[in-house]
């Protein structure tokens, strides 16, 4: 049955492809209204793609044809999808507001999670104002949180986005098994009054349990045996948290049915509750539990995240473009392309279906991306003129934090960017209208500098527009995605909550260390790996 909808989906864009977007607008008078979709004061517009209605049928068709809703009603009920690993999938109890059971392998699972999240908002609070306090009696002016990918990206996203809410001890990020990271992050920390926070889920990433030594050593040069009383942990891993010497009550567990590119709703959050406070990271919970209602409620055609993944999978599968583009217009989001990289990329990475055939389509697309106006200064040559279509996601906020009239300009000029940005993508410039602009200016070679003031336009982008980037928006926005990669996978057939694909670099980093570490026979290394190695050992000789 999909086989014949992908087909279908083939032919009509084979039939539609060379039609101007802006045709469909002079078609259609209520494109912006038929093709765009709300959920509150959030917007969703996805009338500037190529998209038209037989194609969104078709679309819809292949969502209900892969059993995506069946899919989706499983998650949410807690059955084990993740199926390589025989687990759950459940960050969605994390954000759930009503205390409905939710059960595992027979066990209602909320009661576990509002006790964590009790915990939790008791040791931020304690922190934020002193009680909790470092072992010379004086409060915490810093927090370091050493993680790495889901224990990192997420905090650190959703850190930077709330930043006008940030009222706690100054927040600081350690990932990079370079020492170079937690050298350049301690530089100038007072390790008296510094907290430093373990995150990770498993207590064995070595990255994370390198910068977690380095760190400890370096409490230890001023703290002595009381180090550990400085130290806390997000980790399921009660015994290896109690070998690091962090007492149990500061130690943050979460479940095998959360996957760590999913974490930053639960006790990976942490840092960000200390930052912004118990009752702002509620708000942010909030947000992704509306979406998940949302997700779970709303009609294919009003369905936020499922909108936004046939978006997706038109321009993937259908058109070919490879990649796509998300270009956050708020500065605070810096960090959103990184995190939806690793919760798209990770999540849907992958060419084997659930059932470990070989994928006979693409599978997830390349994500990348940069805050705007920045971009626009860089990359957005190639996304304009360049000859891959690049599929944009805009973001944008209608009002600023800042109120102060005089920065006013700031704000209006970041939106009208924003809203330039897709309208230039779309409408492009003729050769004819290149030509008058060159005449216009008395430029020599009129037809050579016509030609490169052409803008092919018709490239596709959507916009996701909201009130304010406020902790409820910020957590309307991280479920979206997450639904959206959901949808897209499950669309696919494939296990969207393993990640397979980052083991065997880890096994051979682990094999080739004792390599670095001396010149060893190399005999079973491939040529450019042992040439590589004993180059190295030249240049540290
Ligand atoms: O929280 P942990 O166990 O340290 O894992 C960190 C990260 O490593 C991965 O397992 C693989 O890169 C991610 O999925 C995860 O977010």
């Amino acid at each position: 049955m999909s086989e014949q909808i992908w087909a279908a989906l083939q032919a009509h864009r084979k039939a539609t492809a060379g039609r101007p977007l802006m045709d469909l607008f002079a078609d259609d008078p209520d494109r912006f209204d038929r093709f765009s979709a709300r959920l509150e004061d959030m917007l969703l517009d996805y009338s500037k793609t190529s998209l038209d209605t037989t194609a969104r049928d078709l679309l819809f068709d292949l969502v209900r044809a892969t059993g995506v809703e069946t899919l989706r009603d499983a998650m949410f009920a807690g059955e084990k999808i993740n199926v390589t690993e025989d687990r759950a999938v459940l960050h969605t109890a994390l954000r759930r507001a009503e205390d409905r059971p939710v059960t595992v392998d027979g066990r209602n699972v909320m009661p576990g999670v509002a006790d964590t999240r009790a915990r939790m908002a008791r040791f931020a609070t304690g922190l934020r104002s002193g009680e909790i306090a470092a072992v010379d009696g004086r409060p915490f002016t810093d927090v370091v949180n050493i993680g790495i990918g889901g224990s990192d990206l997420g905090p650190v996203m959703a850190t930077l986005a709330l930043a006008p809410y940030h009222d706690g001890p100054r927040l600081h990020y350690v990932s990079n098994v370079d020492g170079a990271h937690i050298a350049d992050t301690l530089d100038g920390l007072d390790p008296a009054r510094t907290l430093v926070i373990v995150a990770s889920k498993t207590f064995t990433t070595i990255e994370t349990m390198t910068n977690a030594q380095s760190a400890k050593r370096w409490m230890e040069a001023t703290l002595g045996a009381r180090a550990g009383q400085h130290f806390a942990a997000v980790s399921s891993a009660t015994d290896r948290t109690a070998a690091f010497d962090i007492a149990p009550d500061r130690v943050f567990g979460f479940e095998d049915w959360v996957g760590g590119r999913y974490s930053v709703w639960g006790p990976i959050g942490l840092p960000v509750m200390i930052a912004v406070g118990p009752d702002h990271f509620e708000a942010f919970l909030r947000g992704g539990a509306e979406m998940d209602r949302h997700f779970q409620e709303a009609p294919l055609a009003e369905n936020l995240p499922v909108l936004m993944a046939i978006v997706g999978i038109w321009h993937n599968n259908i058109c070919g473009y490879p990649t796509r583009a998300v270009l956050p217009y708020d500065q605070r989001l810096l960090r959103l392309p990184a995190y939806l990289q690793q919760l798209d990329m990770e999540s849907n990475g992958k060419r084997v279906a659930r059932d470990g055939t070989p994928l006979d389509r693409s599978s997830g697309p390349v994500v990348w991306g940069e805050p705007g106006t920045n971009g626009q200064h860089a990359f957005y040559q190639l996304i304009h003129q360049g000859t891959e279509v690049v599929p944009c996601e805009f973001l944008v906020a209608a009002q600023a934090h800042e109120h102060d009239p005089a920065m006013a300009v700031h704000h209006t000029l970041l939106l009208s960017n924003c809203l330039a940005q897709s309208e230039a993508l779309m409408r492009g410039r003729s050769y004819e209208e290149a030509l008058a602009i060159v005449r216009e200016k008395g430029l020599e070679d009129e037809e050579m500098q016509a030609r490169h003031r052409v803008f092919p336009g018709n490239r596709p982008s959507t916009t996701l527009l909201y009130r304010v980037l406020d902790p409820l928006s910020l957590g309307r926005i991280i479920a979206l995605y997450e639904h959206r990669v959901f949808v897209e996978g499950a669309i696919w057939g494939i296990n969207s909550f393993d990640q397979w694909g980052v083991e065997l670099g880890k096994e051979l980093a682990t094999a080739i260390q004792p390599l670095v570490e001396a010149r060893l026979d190399m005999s079973g290394k491939d040529g450019s790996t042992a040439g590589l190695l004993g180059a190295v050992h030249d240049l540290r000789a």
